[in-house]
């Protein structure tokens, strides 16, 4: 844990009855770790990820694959049923994943690292697939490079 994080941190204190602040506090250890397996697994996913823009990269392939993502969502949504978890949730999820890493593949076909700043002209023409309201299809969300 990092040393300045204070697990306990809250606006709640003083006026909370400590026996309820307790069992919130043991709740919320249980959130932590799972916020810390999120940060962690994320990180190991955008390896990947990089390894797929530098071999595009390198072969000359568009940074987005609309196919791919297609399936991908239907297949999470499928999941998302399966786990209790809102489908449209896990969808919106997944494509502020996805945009991320077109832009970091953007960035590695023009030569450039992950961190090229995010006000880029090739970052922005990408679609915005965070974007899943009423009448967006984000299969058809103009990922197009
Ligand atoms: C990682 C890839 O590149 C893009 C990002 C994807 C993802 O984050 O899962 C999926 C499809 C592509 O639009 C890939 O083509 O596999």
């Amino acid at each position: 844990m990092s040393p300045d994080y204070d697990p306990h941190a809250s606006s709640l204190t003083g006026r909370t009855d400590p026996e309820v602040l307790a069992e919130l506090y043991a709740i919320r250890g249980s959130i932590d770790n799972i916020d810390a397996s999120l940060v962690y697994l994320l990180a190991e996913r955008f390896k990947f990820t990089q390894r797929v823009g530098a071999l595009k990269a390198r072969h000359e392939l568009p940074p987005s694959d609309p196919g791919r993502e297609a399936a991908q969502i239907e297949r999470l949504h499928r999941l998302a049923i399966e786990a209790d978890l809102e489908p449209a949730f896990a969808e919106k999820f997944l494509n502020f994943i996805i945009a991320e890493v077109i832009r970091h593949h953007r960035a590695l076909a023009a030569g450039a690292g992950p961190e090229a700043p995010a006000g880029d002209p090739a970052a922005d023409a990408a679609p915005d697939r965070t974007r899943t309201d009423a009448g967006d299809d984000p299969r058809r969300g103009g990922a197009d490079a």
